[in-house]
């Protein structure tokens, strides 16, 4: 995979200009196993990028995927990856002496959290399929120990972080040799964020171990520079899909399945305003809250429990376990609100000297709280099920708006949104409504929360909220 060749066959293809298709997964070539084991989780139709990227992939061709947030992505490359390694399996049981030294397909993702969930998915595929496909995840800083065993056998497919794989390449558990010989097929997963993340370095250099024949497949909601850098870097020729309402100036749009609403108010009035959304039951559950500061989710999350509305918190500052057990109960709906930090535009913003200086002088004033720099909850994590998505503070950008409310309406699901929005607020909201455009701005409703309370019982709830505000 030259990066130095020109991509003089680039292939863009817009579904959107073609006659809509609605094919099935067995017209896309999908194998009988794979179609049972969607059949077991209740998928029968395809979504537009799995009917245009299955048999791109099937077909071995580099493929850039650029589709709305939960359009569905994910199996569009983990179906024709794992159908891949299902024939290799078949063809190639008889030269397992000559085992390979690395894993044969490799997906790379930023945060753990998503490396957990593409984890589970494969596995899980896998079992319905009832195949013998062995596949590890490591993520972290591991020991030796822990990378040996990892990579012993070696993993049909490796779920890591761009980092991990590097750590296990300088330890020499992992070797280029091995990577030249064995590996077929290589995912960039939430491939906008890679370089937000700080993989900048280890993608570059994981590269120059990556072989010429190895399929690259680049996987992301959002177009950008860095999307654009790592695929010069490891694609070759690719197919760039494109779906509908991804346009060309604008890098994401909201699925047209989320009703967005949004409510004006003071900032002290917006503890009084998310009460009355989750108490009176004026939104379905379930409920994920964005906030933009740890503190923020506690405070909010003992505001909420005085009136004995029970919620967790999600945050970079939980351990790794706790986060991912959070996640599983929320995903298997054992609580059905969720108060999650959102710190991804925080680590996009690029700071300047002045604000590194005063974080400098903060976190010497105040005890260093150690986050974890491969946490993410807002872009490809695929909570299950959730209804509403709140933004209890704003968002800090258009795109960081479109990522949190494609938390909701995933694939042919629908879901609502409700953005609180204080007069500091006002414009970031602003930017937001010309962003999504005239026609979209039109489904932004605003809503007014108590139509059918009464002054005094508004007035009431208000001092309640203020007092117990205050103490927490
Ligand atoms: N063909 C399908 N039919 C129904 N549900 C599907 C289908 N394909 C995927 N899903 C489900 O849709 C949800 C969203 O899928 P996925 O996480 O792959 O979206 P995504 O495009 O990667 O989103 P994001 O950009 O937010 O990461 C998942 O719960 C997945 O199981």
């Amino acid at each position: 995979m030259s990066n130095t060749e020109e991509q003089n066959h680039t292939e863009e293809q817009n579904p959107e200009q073609e006659e809509p298709q609605e094919l099935t997964f067995e017209q896309i070539g999908l194998d009988p196993r794979l179609i049972h084991a969607l059949t077991k989780k209740n998928i029968q139709q395809p979504t537009p990028i799995q009917q245009t990227g299955i048999p791109l992939i099937l077909e071995g061709k580099d493929v850039v995927a650029r589709a709305k947030t939960g359009s569905g992505k994910t199996f569009a490359y983990l179906l024709p990856l794992l159908q891949k390694l299902m024939l290799l399996d078949s063809n190639n049981s008889n030269v397992s002496s000559a085992k390979a030294l690395a894993p044969t397909a490799m997906i790379l993702v930023p945060s753990r959290e998503l490396c957990q969930q593409v984890y589970s998915e494969v596995v899980s595929l896998i079992e319905l399929c009832r195949v013998q496909l062995k596949v590890v995840q490591l993520t972290g800083e591991p020991s030796f120990s822990e990378m040996a065993s990892a990579l012993a056998g070696p993993p049909d497919v490796f779920v890591s972080t761009p980092a991990c794989v590097q750590r296990c390449l300088s330890s020499g558990v992992l070797q280029a040799k091995g990577i030249q010989d064995s590996l077929s097929i290589l995912v960039l997963d939430e491939a906008d964020l890679l370089f937000t993340y700080g993989y900048e370095k280890n993608l570059k250099d994981l590269k120059t171990h990556i072989p010429k024949r190895c399929q690259c497949l680049l996987m992301s909601a959002t177009s950008s520079e860095d999307v654009e850098n790592l695929k010069k870097l490891y694609l070759h020729n690719p197919y760039i899909l494109t779906l509908p309402d991804v346009g060309d100036g604008k890098d994401d749009i909201v699925p047209k399945n989320v009703q967005q609403f949004y409510i004006q108010c003071s900032e002290r009035d917006k503890l009084l305003h998310i009460l009355a959304l989750l108490k009176l039951d004026l939104v379905q559950k379930k409920v994920l809250v964005f906030t933009n500061t740890i503190d923020t989710s506690f405070r909010l999350k003992l505001f909420l429990e005085q009136f004995g509305i029970k919620s967790a918190v999600l945050n970079a500052e939980l351990p790794v376990n706790s986060r991912l057990h959070i996640l599983e109960g929320f995903n298997a709906g054992l609580f059905d609100y969720l108060i999650a930090t959102d710190d991804s535009e925080t680590k996009e913003k690029e700071q300047t000297d002045a604000e590194k200086q005063a974080e400098t002088k903060k976190s010497k004033k105040h005890k260093k709280r150690k986050l974890d720099s491969e946490f993410g909850v807002v872009r490809g994590i695929d909570f299950k099920n959730v209804y509403t998505v709140i933004n209890f503070d704003m968002p800090l950008s258009a795109a960081g708006y479109v990522h949190r409310i494609g938390r909701t309406g995933r694939a042919f699901n629908t879901g609502q949104s409700v953005s609180i929005v204080s007069p500091d607020e006002m414009e970031v909201f602003e930017e937001i409504k010309s962003f999504l455009g005239e026609d979209e701005e039109k489904d932004l409703t605003y809503i007014a929360p108590f139509p059918l309370l009464e002054k005094n019982a508004v007035e009431f709830l208000r001092y309640r909220a203020e007092v117990i505000g205050r103490l927490i």
